[in-house]
């Protein structure tokens, strides 16, 4: 790792002492639906770090979150298979040749899991007796204390850290600052893995990027990236929007309505047509395919619409999808091909039904070869392996590509303006300071 890239003030995996030592380690597994590990990509890019503690004489014990378990409204958490770590451990232990323990513990209704009890000290025994590789934590949404505030999260801190010696941060895709992303180190030290080195330095390449920039936005979390947007939209010399997002834009700048967008998104969108009179970096992807539901690809139901036809007033259908088209019109066509650094966070239509748009997107990026391009979000790429696995699996090996393990990371670190604003890794740099001498 090229540790000259890295803020110094962030304590780092390969200065820690292991030899030994029970290491907790926070990775972003958040790869499961339904149960279902759809791209692994996120578990195979912490492997390095695994191995790396493990050769050092550290004993594991790992722990991520699944999903969002949590209902946001009520506060309850519901526990079942669909966002159990079971697949993942079923993952590694394939992967790693060894076997995972993944303790149980008391779940109190739809409260989820109050505190770890002593019950774990047996799995930490088989742990330090080499009888097991390591100990999976159940996800960490499922316990109560993990997104609350007081003394339940600081109670869940603790217990937390009471299980190890050192704790390692390997989660970049988790910026949110919740007790096993962010207090926990507080108690312990605490130290940045070598993916979460990894992406901070590929991260100086957006927030920093050669210039001609172009940032490709879409997909449906509107409300999570509108933050983000305006200090993306300060960065690059063109922006492009897709999905929801882009639907929002035209039903602002048009003054049309469109099925499924709400008024809240319009407004937010009504800001960054305003920004834009004057900047005209937005650049507009004219053809989008309309559909009269949401329900899915129903034939007959769906067609190609041109935005030059919108008229204020209009009530249209749902649009689901940008047009392939698009991407050959000049003004999309010339603001990609001349970019030096693009920034994909873009799932562009309702997918898997509607899937053109994307597969477009990531052929007309894929023409430019002079450009370095970072892609980030776990929907867009596990889209883009689905959607063009050829090129996926090339752009793995292509020096001109990097995936991020977080899409909402990177999107959040735009809009700290330094990734060394990110709360988990401020946590980490706060620990150094608590913990030096
Ligand atoms: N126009 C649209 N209408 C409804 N859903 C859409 C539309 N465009 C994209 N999507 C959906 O948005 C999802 C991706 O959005 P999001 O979660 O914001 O991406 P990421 O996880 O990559 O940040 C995809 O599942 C896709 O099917
Ligand atoms: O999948 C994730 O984010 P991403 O879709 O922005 O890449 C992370 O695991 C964070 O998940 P969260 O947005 O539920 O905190």
């Amino acid at each position: 790792m090229n540790r000259h890239l890295i803020d110094s003030r962030l304590p780092l995996i390969q200065d820690a002492d292991l030899a030994g030592k029970v290491v907790l380690v926070r990775v972003d597994h958040n790869v499961v639906k339904k149960g279902v590990i759809h791209d692994p990509y996120r578990i195979d890019a912490t492997l390095g770090t695994l191995y790396n503690i493990v050769e050092r004489g550290g004993r594991p014990i790992l722990m991520t979150h699944v999903g969002r378990p949590k209902d946001k409204k009520t506060g309850t958490i519901k526990v079942d298979a669909g966002t159990s770590v079971q697949p993942i451990v079923e993952y590694l232990e394939r992967k790693l040749y060894t076997t995972f323990a993944i303790p149980e513990f008391p779940v109190d209704g739809d409260q989820g899991i109050r505190q770890i009890d002593t019950s774990i000290n047996w799995h930490i025994r088989d742990l330090n007796e080499h009888r097991i590789g390591g100990i999976y934590l159940p996800n960490t949404r499922w316990f109560s204390g993990e997104a609350a505030k007081g003394d339940a999260r600081e109670r869940l801190a603790r217990q937390l850290a009471g299980l190890a010696d050192v704790f390692v941060n390997d989660a970049f895709g988790s910026w949110q600052p919740d007790a096993s992303t962010f207090d926990v180190a507080e108690h312990l030290p605490s130290y940045a893995g070598f993916l979460m080195q990894k992406e901070l330095i590929n991260l100086r390449h957006v927030l920093d990027p050669e210039k001609p920039f172009v940032a490709v936005v879409a997909g449906a979390k509107y409300d999570t990236k509108i933050g983000p947007l305006q200090e993306i939209y300060k960065k690059v010399d063109h922006l492009i929007l897709g999905g929801v997002i882009y639907n929002a834009f035209l039903c602002a700048k048009y003054g049309i309505t469109v099925g499924g967008v709400s008024e809240t998104d319009v407004k937010a969108a009504r800001e960054l047509v305003a920004q834009d009179k004057e900047a005209g970096k937005i650049v507009e992807l004219p053809f989008l395919v309309e559909s009269d539901t949401i329900e899915g690809r129903v034939e007959g139901k769906y067609r190609t619409v041109s935005a030059s036809d919108f008229a204020p007033g209009q009530e249209r259908g749902y649009f689901l999808d940008i047009a392939p088209e698009s991407f050959d019109t000049p003004q999309v066509a010339q603001a990609i091909a001349g970019a030096k650094t693009i920034f994909v966070n873009a799932v562009m239509g309702l997918t898997p039904h509607f899937y053109e748009g994307s597969q477009k997107l990531d052929a007309t990026i894929d023409a430019n070869t002079g450009a370095q391009k970072f892609y980030g979000g776990g929907d867009t790429l596990q889209e883009f392996k689905n959607l063009s696995p050829g090129l996926y699996l090339a752009a793995m090996d292509s020096a001109q590509y990097y995936f991020f393990t977080g899409g909402g990371t990177v999107l959040k670190a735009i809009e700290e303006g330094s990734p060394y604003g990110l709360d988990p890794v401020k946590a980490l740099m706060e620990n150094k300071e608590r913990f030096k001498g």
